[in-house]
């Protein structure tokens, strides 16, 4: 059979394909008709009709050969947020981004559009609405977020209409979907190690969590407004499904679904947030002699009780962005796609 040869704008590439959104990314851009080249570290993207290429995005001679001919390049590759391996973070997120926009160049790719984070501006502390023109945050949650902002900073700080080289980013907020190796996966661990019974705070507090083909439909967006005359050129863009939920709800909504109680007693967020602090500490200070991750980082707690949810109208004004699929349709899509996770199995 005579394979097609697709226009250079339509020739894309995907580093972290092989990951939770890359994978779902890679899928939709099929669908839309782009030819699709994988670039990751890890060789799970076994979809048909697309180009593997195997390597570490520090490695400029290996993106070179993956990114010739291609003139669009997503770059949703990060090492995950839960390990502490700060030189990774460091090494992945920022030398491994400064290698990706000098790759780009040199081989004429066109457009750039990172995978950010809603995060880049929290600080811990309530965000109701917030808007793309918040400060970065000064004091980030955790080493993974530190270099996010600094990976963002890279990438928008190239754009270069003058070059013919422009890009943009995404700043999702809790995704979630079929496959996700982080969201569902910690709250039903959590549930059957009977510590899923506390709601910290009043439960009150709104959050954000963005289903993955609402994700998925920025990017593209994104990739396919991003011209020279666009005002989306060097510039971040919340996507979000503009359905901000009490954190709590949300959870327990996943939690039923799947056959777990949903947690009932309150608890004061200082109290668990102070206990959480001292267990870091405690995992510190001994991390020499004995090695535990305890469940309830300060981090989570922050996550868990305070409100941080962003506005999008942004991305609606300057890419007709709207979130495709309903919170509550993505909870039950979601839930489908976890029966081994279901209480009993
Ligand atoms: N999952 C979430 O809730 C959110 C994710 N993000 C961002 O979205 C992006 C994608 O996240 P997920 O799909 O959840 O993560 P994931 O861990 O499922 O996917 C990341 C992919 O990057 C690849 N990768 C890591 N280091 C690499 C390297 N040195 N060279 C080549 N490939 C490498 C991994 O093998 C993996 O396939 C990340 O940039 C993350 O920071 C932002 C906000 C929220
Ligand atoms: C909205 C957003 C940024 C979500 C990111 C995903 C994770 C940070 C969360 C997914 C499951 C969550 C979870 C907790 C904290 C935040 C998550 C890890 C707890 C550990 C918070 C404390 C508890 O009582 C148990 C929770 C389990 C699930």
């Amino acid at each position: 059979m005579a394979t097609r040869v697709r226009p250079r704008n339509k020739r894309c590439a995907v580093i972290g394909g092989s990951g939770f959104l890359g994978r779902h990314l890679v899928e939709k851009l099929l669908d839309r008709g782009y030819s699709v080249s994988v670039f990751d570290i890890c060789p799970s993207c076994e979809v048909p009709g697309v180009t593997f290429h195997r390597g570490d995005l520090c490695d400029k001679q290996a993106l070179l050969s993956a990114l010739k001919d291609v003139s669009l390049v997503f770059h949703c590759a990060s090492p995950a947020p839960g390990s502490d391996n700060r030189s990774l973070f460091e090494r992945v997120n920022i030398q491994g981004t400064r290698t990706v926009i000098e790759a780009c160049i040199e081989v004429g790719v066109q457009r750039l559009v990172l995978t950010s984070s809603a995060s880049v501006v929290f600080e811990g502390t309530d965000i109701k609405n917030g808007s793309e023109d918040l400060p970065y945050a000064k004091k980030p949650i955790d080493y993974y977020t530190k270099t996010k902002i600094e990976q963002e900073k890279l990438v928008l700080n190239a754009c270069d209409k003058e070059k013919g080289f422009l890009t943009v980013a995404i700043r999702p907020h809790g995704i979630f979907g079929p496959r996700d190796p982080q969201l569902v996966p910690i709250l039903v661990d959590t549930a059957r190690r009977g510590k899923m019974k506390f709601i910290i705070g009043d439960g009150t507090n709104l959050v954000d969590f963005t289903f993955v083909e609402n994700v998925v439909h920025g990017h593209i967006l994104a990739a396919e407004r991003l011209r020279p005359d666009s005002p989306i050129c060097g510039k971040p863009y919340h996507i979000t499904n503009d359905e901000p939920v009490r954190f709590w709800d949300f959870m327990s909504e996943v939690l039923v679904g799947l056959g777990y109680d949903p947690p009932r007693y309150h608890l004061p967020y200082i109290l668990v947030y102070g206990l959480a602090l001292l267990l870091w500490l405690l995992a510190v200070i001994l991390r020499p002699l004995v090695s535990f991750k305890p469940t309830f980082t300060p981090m989570r707690v922050a996550l868990a009780g305070t409100h941080h949810y962003y506005s999008c109208e942004r991305a609606k004004q300057d890419m007709g962005y709207k979130p495709l699929v309903s919170l509550k349709e993505g909870i039950a899509c979601t839930v489908q796609s976890y029966p081994h996770l279901q209480k009993g199995d």
